[in-house]
């Protein structure tokens, strides 16, 4: 039935594209950061995630203020970090980070830009959120070593329930 199913990608075979950077952080560290990210979920399903530099990516990635044209405004300082799209056409699938956050590399200091962005894409594959303390779909940011996997059991069976 379609009523009521959670949106998900009906292709395993997914671009993304890098529209633009933020000064925080070399382009390098950007471009690990949203690599590293997407792994995290390739790792446990059989999506592969493939970079484009032109044109219209599945997942377009990129950095805005305030009205940013989507209509929903980032917020200055602090508060929101950023917002994902569940899948679909257009818009579907982006991901937004706000560029008046500081976004960091590794270190416990700032929002780790790997984590957040960890977390958006697991929006834009189709999860919500998830109410286990730690999960990395837990509403609300915890700091985790960037070179373990920030995925809980929580985490995998959402994602397996969607692309297992
Ligand atoms: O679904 C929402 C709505 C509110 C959001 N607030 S946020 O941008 O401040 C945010 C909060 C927590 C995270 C996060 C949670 C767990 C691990 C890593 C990041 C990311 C962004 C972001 C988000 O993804
Ligand atoms: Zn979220």
């Amino acid at each position: 039935s379609t009523f009521g199913d959670k949106p998900k990608w009906q292709t395993n075979e997914l671009t993304y594209r890098i529209v633009n950077y933020t000064p925080d952080l070399s382009k390098a560290e950007v471009d690990t950061s949203m690599e590293k990210a997407l792994q995290v979920w390739a790792k446990v399903t059989p999506l592969k995630f493939t970079r484009i530099n032109r044109g219209t990516a599945d997942i377009m990635i990129s950095f805005g203020t305030r009205d940013h044209g989507d209509g929903l405004l980032f917020d200055g300082p602090q508060g929101t970090l950023a917002h994902a799209f569940a899948p679909g056409s257009g818009i579907g699938g982006d991901a937004h980070f706000d560029d008046d956050e500081s976004f960091t590399f590794h270190s416990s200091r700032g929002h780790v830009l790997f984590l957040v962005a960890a977390h958006e894409f697991g929006h834009s594959l189709g999860l919500s959120h998830s109410n286990v303390p730690g999960a990395l779909m837990f509403p609300t940011y915890t700091f985790t070593d960037p070179d373990r996997s920030p995925l809980s059991s929580d985490d995998i069976e959402g994602i397996q329930s969607l692309y297992g």
